[in-house]
């Protein structure tokens, strides 16, 4: 049996904080002992940053982020700090928790379009979190433009104020932070672009709820996470001494003619390099003598020309996995392959050319790939993905990318890594995981291309899909961080023993 995903790596939406929340008051602690907590350790983050006699700004708003800015003002004024203190609201109104921080500062409250931040040398940002619910306008949206563009450190109250905690996203103006104090677990706004870069450093709280509170027996488990080796590590294919190459995986990448002979075998490369004992590009027959005089030895090549040969192709080699897409092309002969690999009995990664082909065509995919009885990968970038599922609700580009993949993923079931700065990767069943390695080096031509084999290289040595896929977009960002920029997409294989290395044990 597969070991459940650690909760360490549990990303919270801001519902299921606020179940976290409430779970830790039902078991005892008292609500504003959690808003102390979190009100000191953004007084502790101001601290490791300033100087007490410093002149220290925080904002808060009307709801529980500005109560935790309350407490660190208080905190922050008897460790010596010089406080402006200002309000996005009434005082008389703040209840609860945030009442009772408010009661407790005895200085001054002022109001928004009074503040000058530059008069300052450290911003608390403790306008909204969790809470926010709509563009942020009027007073507070200036002072927003102000804060930012006085260039001061900002240090932001669990995510920066107009960014979503859910999706990462703005809808208006929002805080740009130096950092941010989040409290017992991420949120997906914390990984997930713009937010990630509004973010700055990421620092993680300990408030007093622990993960027996909210993740014990009986309670849903975590389904969002971030991809880090933790998550999927146990599974990565471990090989015995006396192992054979076809114990090790056979891959097949179906390629196209002569018009794009690299592409495929970036991917067959990759699917080497992760581990396949064998990789075979099925192409077209004028690209055969092409292929065979490329290296390297180890990739094998045998031609097909139309989708009967490609089938009867799969049917002889003996294959654990294959991918189809790069340089697919897109014409008849390319829609046949797509049609027999999605009626394979064989684990798929389709990308590139193959989900252009499925474009318009999203029913045939939801109806193929929701029969396999073996894991189906899509690897859309963002292009693709419109293509594939168009721009309307729930797909629609204005909508969360986490949101979008997990929809993508349930609708065809299968596995959809969608690709970006900040690649999400979901499965049917509903987990879904958000990467953070790698860098703008690795936006560059063939880059796709090797992922899509190093998904299937894992996928062909048994590793289960939505861990290969996750292994597969962490491996590559590590590939491509070791590498940093200049360069090219044909290092990347090159650069994976170094990256498996970090994870293989
Ligand atoms: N979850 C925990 O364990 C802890 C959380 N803490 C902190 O609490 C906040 C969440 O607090 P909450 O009160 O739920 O929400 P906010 O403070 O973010 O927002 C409050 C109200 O602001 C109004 N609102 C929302 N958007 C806007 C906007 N764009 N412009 C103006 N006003 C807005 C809204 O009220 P309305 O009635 O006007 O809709 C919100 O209710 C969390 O982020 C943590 O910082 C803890 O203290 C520790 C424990
Ligand atoms: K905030």
């Amino acid at each position: 049996m597969t070991k459940p995903a650690p909760d360490s790596l549990a990303l919270l939406s801001v519902a299921e904080m606020a179940g976290a929340d409430e779970a830790a008051i039902a078991s005892g602690i008292a609500g504003f002992a959690l808003m102390e907590r979190a009100g000191r350790a953004v007084a502790d983050a101001v601290s490791r940053r300033g100087r007490p006699g410093e002149r220290v700004l925080v904002l808060c708003g009307p709801g529980k982020n500005g109560g935790d800015g309350f407490v660190a003002a208080r905190l922050l004024e008897a460790r010596g700090f010089a406080i402006t203190l200002a309000l996005a609201g009434e005082r008389g109104q703040l209840t609860g928790d945030a009442g009772e921080a408010a009661a407790g500062w005895q200085g001054p409250v002022l109001a928004v379009a009074e503040i000058r931040p530059e008069d300052h040398a450290i911003i608390v940002d403790a306008l909204f979190g969790a809470g926010l619910n709509r563009p942020l306008g009027g007073a507070v949206a200036a002072l927003v433009e102000r804060v930012n563009a006085s260039d001061l450190p900002v240090i932001s109250v669990d995510v920066p104020s107009g960014v979503s905690g859910d999706s990462g996203m703005t809808a208006g103006p929002a805080i740009r932070a130096d950092e941010t104090v989040t409290f017992f677990r991420l949120k997906p706004g914390h990984l997930l672009y713009p937010g990630r870069a509004l973010c700055g450093v990421v620092t993680l709280a300990d408030i007093g709820i622990t993960a027996e509170m909210v993740f014990g027996p009986g309670k849903p488990p975590p389904m969002t996470f971030s991809n880090e080796p933790a998550l999927w590590q146990g599974q990565l294919p471990r090989h015995e001494a006396g192992t054979h190459k076809y114990r090790r995986g056979a891959v097949a990448v179906a390629a196209g003619g002569l018009a794009g002979v690299g592409a495929p075998r970036l991917g067959a490369r990759a699917a080497l390099r992760i581990g396949a004992g064998l990789a075979t590009i099925i192409c077209r027959p004028e690209a055969l003598a092409t292929h065979a005089g490329r290296g390297p030895d180890a990739l094998m090549q045998i031609a097909a020309a139309d989708g009967a040969a490609f089938e009867a192709a799969l049917a002889t080699r003996k294959l654990s996995a294959l991918l189809a897409g790069p340089a697919l092309g897109l014409d008849a002969m390319a829609a046949e392959v797509v049609t027999a690999a999605l009626c394979a009995k064989l684990p798929l990664v389709l990308d590139a050319d193959a989900l252009t082909v499925l474009a318009a065509r999203s029913e045939l995919l939801e109806e193929l790939a929701g029969r396999r009885s073996v894991p189906t990968v899509l690897t859309p970038h963002e292009g693709e993905f419109l293509r594939l599922f168009g721009d309307r609700a729930p797909y629609a580009s204005g909508a969360s990318r986490l949101v979008r993949a997990r929809t993508a993923a349930t609708a065809t079931a299968s596995v959809v890594v969608l690709k970006g700065p900040d690649t999400v990767i979901a499965a049917p069943d509903g987990r879904a995981a958000i990467n953070a390695t790698g860098s703008a080096a690795l936006a560059t031509a063939g880059s796709g291309d090797v992922l899509g084999g190093i998904v299937t290289g894992l996928l062909a040595q048994g590793m289960p899909a939505f861990e290969a896929a996750c292994a597969a977009v962490w491996l590559h960002g590590k590939a491509g961080e070791a590498l940093g920029f200049g360069l090219i997409a044909d290092d990347l294989p090159e650069a994976l023993p170094g990256a498996l290395r970090l994870v293989a044990g």
